[in-house]
């Protein structure tokens, strides 16, 4: 399965570490509810940060068996090179049953098909959080059981949204919700038969049970229910030989997505520098002055002698790896500086009773913008030592210049909303030149409710007349400690790799800080 922006199990962990690109059709499987990507997710956010478009939405409903699930999973197999996709199932959101409807169930004598047995609230909720570009938890339903189980399902970063289940059509308000709507229409005895051969082979029944059940509630329903919800659907598919009806279907998405996509690109974040300057006064943290969004570390004879020894081109490797951990833990004790306490008193071992301070703090994380922010990872460790750590990969497109978010993992405490209001995160990236990945990683914890004003960035080197005046406005809530700013962002123009099947050389653009310490996660890990 797919792990970008979704758990690896659902209950333990977001990302199975996968950075490369997805073949779309062979990700699918043990959950319904599945997040695909291809090349990363491009900015969906403008150069004011805020989010500029919303995920496209699909609403597929029809019958039970009528083939919505095959007809999603072929949309997006159909769409091919597409950033993201969650197929939202709404066969997770079957409501907690009591023992008693439990017994009921497994006697195929609890109807599932009416509209109150699912919990629409909480399906609406998730829709919205996936089509805002926020995080969701989807619960986790076992048919076997006819239960919800405890575990939920992480799900974040989506660009086109799949919602598939038989009601999904039902509730005016949620019809406003899709940019599309499709009613998968099969003939009775093909969804019969697909139900006895999916339930008994996937689900633990038995083919009376099945037809029990169906006879009782499943067709009753259809007919009161499900069909009279086809006359609110752009395009009726049929649930076989469909074909025509998807390349239809994804050629529809393609050309919306364009759309937006041409909308929407003035106003995505500028790659290139501002050329704004920076003000003299905020470089420092003397208390004295306005307080600012960014400290750079007090430039003492220290300080600066570290950084004389970080540019040098003729350090050793072990004495740069020995200065950046060095630098690393001076910055991330400024930045500690910067979450709250609270007065705690404590006795000491002679016995006297003395005031003193205590972080106060519900939890503290520490995401990583992979690889560069690793040393700064390191140090934040070392000065929080049970730190919780995740981590962002960010790669610039080199066809478009543009950032692409790759992979996204995650601490607990971010990944659940309500615990994500009171977390403090500092964000670890070694240099802000264009401040595109900057950009990114804010706009992401963000997503997922981090709280702007407890976000820390930490960063070796500001480049001054980089896109840090348009990070700071965008953001003017985030602190950033860095330990120096340079003067210049220089555009340059490096030789990437061979292309084999063309055996020409690529090139690439990158923004060069200057004077600089160079690519820092290479000197470091390299
Ligand atoms: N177009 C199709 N051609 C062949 N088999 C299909 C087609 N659509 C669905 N099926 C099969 O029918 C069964 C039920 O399909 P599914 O998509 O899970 O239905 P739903 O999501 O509507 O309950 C699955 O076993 C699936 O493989
Ligand atoms: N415990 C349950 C819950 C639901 N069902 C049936 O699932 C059908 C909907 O799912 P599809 O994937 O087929 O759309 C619905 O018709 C319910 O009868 C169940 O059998 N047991």
């Amino acid at each position: 399965m797919s792990d970008v922006f979704q758990d690896e199990s659902p209950d333990v962990s977001l990302d199975g570490g996968n950075f490369g690109s997805l073949p779309t059709s062979t990700t699918i499987h043990a959950l319904k509810n599945t997040v695909l990507k291809s090349h990363g997710r491009p900015p969906w956010y403008g150069e004011d940060g805020q989010p500029i478009s919303d995920a496209f939405v699909i609403g597929i409903a029809g019958g039970s068996a009528s083939g919505k699930t095959h007809v999603a999973r072929q949309i997006v197999q159909s769409l091919g090179s597409i950033p993201t996709v969650v197929i939202l199932s709404q066969d997770s959101f079957y409501k907690r049953h009591t023992p008693e409807e439990v017994a009921l169930a497994m006697e195929n004598k609890m109807d599932f098909d009416h509209p109150d047995a699912l919990d629409m609230p909480m399906f609406t909720q998730c829709l919205m959080d996936l089509k805002k570009c926020r995080q969701t938890n989807v619960p986790v339903y076992s048919f076997q059981e006819h239960q919800r189980l405890d575990e939920t399902q992480y799900l974040y970063g989506a660009t086109i949204v799949i919602a598939e289940g038989i009601m999904t059509l039902q509730d005016p308000a949620l019809r406003g919700v899709y940019d599309l709507k499709i009613f998968v229409q099969a003939d009775s005895d093909l969804m019969l038969a697909r139900r006895i051969r999916r339930d008994v082979k996937e689900r633990g029944r038995s083919v009376e049970g099945v037809l029990d059940q169906y006879l009782r509630y499943v067709k009753p329903a259809y007919d009161n229910f499900v069909l009279p919800t086809s006359r609110y659907a752009d395009i009726i598919v049929p649930g076989s030989d469909n074909h025509i009806a998807i390349e239809l279907i994804s050629t529809h998405v393609r050309r919306q997505l364009r759309e937006r996509a041409r909308r929407f690109r003035p106003k995505i974040v500028s790659r290139r520098p501002t050329g704004l300057p920076l003000p003299v006064e905020l470089w420092s943290n003397s208390s004295e002055q306005t307080p600012s969004n960014l400290i750079v570390l007090p430039q003492t004879p220290q300080l600066k002698g570290i950084y004389t020894i970080l540019r040098d081109e003729a350090t050793a490797k072990q004495d740069f790896i020995f200065f950046v951990d060095r630098l690393a833990t001076l910055l991330i004790e400024a930045a500690v500086e910067l979450l709250p306490f609270r007065p705690r008193s404590i006795e000491t071992p002679c016995g006297v009773e003395a005031p003193g301070k205590e972080l106060d703090a519900v939890c503290v994380c520490g995401v990583t913008i992979l690889r560069s922010g690793g040393p700064l990872e390191r140090g934040l460790q070392r000065v929080i030592n049970d730190v919780l750590l995740g981590s962002l990969l960010v790669q610039t497109d080199l066809v478009t210049s543009e950032p692409l978010l790759l992979h996204v993992m995650l601490p607990v405490c971010i990944r659940d909303r309500t615990k994500a209001k009171n977390t403090w995160v500092f964000l670890l990236d070694a240099q802000i030149g264009t401040a595109a990945s900057a950009f990114m990683a804010i706009r992401v914890l963000l997503d997922h409710g981090i709280l702007q004003d407890h976000i820390v960035f930490v960063t070796f080197l500001v480049a001054g007349d980089g896109g840090i005046s348009a990070l700071r406005w965008a953001f003017p809530e985030v602190r950033i400690v860095a330990g120096a700013v340079d003067a210049h962002l220089r555009e340059c123009w490096v030789e990437d790799d061979t292309d084999e099947s063309e055996g020409q050389i690529r090139r690439r653009k990158v923004w060069v800080i200057e004077p600089g310490m160079g690519q820092i996660g290479d000197r470091y890990y390299l």
